[in-house]
Parts: C-alpha cells; sequence; structure tokens
C-alpha cells in the first residue's frame, strides 16, 4: 500500500506559496524522513497528507484512491503537542479508547501505567501525554503514521525508549511511517529514507 502526494503545491495566503509542486511516496513498513529548514512547510504537508488540511493543489492518495471522507483515518497524524490534541474534559481512559479498545500489550510497551488511565490530561507530563497519543493512533486499521516532531518534549532515553517501541509496533502491524524532527540523529537512527523539503518563501 502507498500513501502519495502528487504536485503538492499549497500557500495559506493567495500570493505566498509555502509548497510548490512536491512530490512524496510512502509505503507499508516503511520509515521516511522529512527533513527541512525552520518554516519550510513540513508541518503544513504533513496536515494535507493526513487530511486535515485540503485546500492544496495537486492529489494525495491511498493505494490510488482518495483518503477516506468518514470513518477511522488510516493516516494518523502525531504532533508535537500531545495535549492540543486531547480532550481536556475527559480521563485518559476515555480517550485513550475512543476509537477502539488499545491493548494490554501496547499499554504495557509504551509504560502507561493503569493509575494513569483515571487522570485528566493536564495531570500527565508531555511525554507521558504522547505516550497516550502513540498508543491510540496505533489502532490495527492505522495503515500510515506521520510523527511530527512527535519526542521534541522528552530527554534522550525517554526518546530511545519511545522510539524503540513504536518502531517495534509498526514493523509488527506493516504501518509505514513519516519522521519529521530537526535532530538529524533520530533521523539517521531511524529512517531508510530522507526526503528535503526546500523552503521556496525566499527562492
Ligand atoms: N495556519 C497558518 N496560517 C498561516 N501561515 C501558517 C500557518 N501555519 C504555518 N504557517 C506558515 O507556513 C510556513 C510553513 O510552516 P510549517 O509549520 O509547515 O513549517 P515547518 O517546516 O514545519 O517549520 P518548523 O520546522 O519550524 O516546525 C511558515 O512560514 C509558517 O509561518
Amino acid at each position: 500500500m502507498y500513501l502519495k502526494g502528487e504536485n503538492i503545491t499549497f500557500g495559506y495566503k493567495k500570493d505566498n506559496l509555502i509548497l510548490k509542486d512536491v512530490n512524496i511516496s510512502l509505503g507499508s513498513g516503511e520509515i521516511m524522513g522529512l527533513v527541512g529548514d525552520s518554516g519550510s512547510g513540513k508541518s503544513t504537508l504533513c496536515k494535507i497528507l493526513a487530511g486535515y488540511e485540503t485546500r492544496y493543489k495537486g492529489k494525495v492518495s491511498l493505494d490510488g484512491k482518495p483518503l477516506p471522507a468518514k470513518g477511522y483515518n488510516p493516516v494518523q497524524l502525531i504532533f508535537q503537542h500531545p495535549e492540543k490534541a486531547v480532550n481536556p474534559k475527559w480521563k485518559m481512559k476515555d480517550i485513550l479508547n475512543e476509537g477502539h479498545t488499545v491493548s494490554q500489550d501496547i499499554l504495557d510497551s509504551f509504560g502507561i501505567k493503569k493509575s494513569w488511565l483515571n487522570r485528566w490530561p493536564n495531570e500527565l507530563s508531555g511525554g507521558e501525554l504522547q505516550r497516550f497519543a502513540l498508543a491510540r493512533a496505533l489502532s490495527p486499521k492505522t495503515r500510515f503514521l506521520i510523527a511530527d516532531e512527535i519526542t521534541t518534549m522528552v530527554d534522550a532515553i525517554t526518546q530511545a525508549q519511545i522510539w524503540n517501541v513504536l518502531l517495534g509496533i509498526v514493523e509488527e502491524l506493516n504501518i509505514g511511517v513519516l519522521v519529521v524532527s530537526h535532530d538529524r540523529n533520530l533521523i539517521n537512527r531511524v529512517c531508510h529514507d530522507i526526503i528535503y523539503l526546500k523552503d521556496i518563501s525566499s527562492a
């Protein structure tokens, strides 16, 4: 299965393009790094590929078909700030199991403690909350994961732990991953391939 972006062209304002004719193809089980200067449009491309931003020109497809308009999104996007992706009025157990019941194995792998399930999102650290976001996104229905600076808020040891767990699960489920990070060590360590996004705003 392939997630493709073809000739993606986009600007938040008409006369100021951020992305121009960007092509990207990500296969199942592939781990691809997306790097580029700050402001070059990496997060914007992530949002387009996951269907969050739809005002672009070009084509996004999953095995040749558009992303499903309703129901579960097989292209899951995880951001740098997990607190923005959760409902602050829901307890963690409800947030976690909203789409499907997350397996105990996945909870254990990410080191999610039972006592955390009864907490509110603001009672967890950024790193703890991010484990929930990942556990929730790794549903059996997920085909691609877009990881936009997902471990920027944690220390190096925690970063390594989270990535080890994540890579194990995506390999098992044959999920393709797009990894956005300014940390070149991380990119070099985990990615099979790297694509570079050129900043066109100064061109
Ligand atoms: N919602 C928005 N409205 C208007 N402009 C935006 C919006 N989001 C981002 N931008 C602008 O679009 C450009 C690309 O932003 P984007 O966040 O995609 O870059 P990035 O490569 O992910 O940057 P960084 O590495 O700093 O996170 C930037 O100039 C940014 O200011």
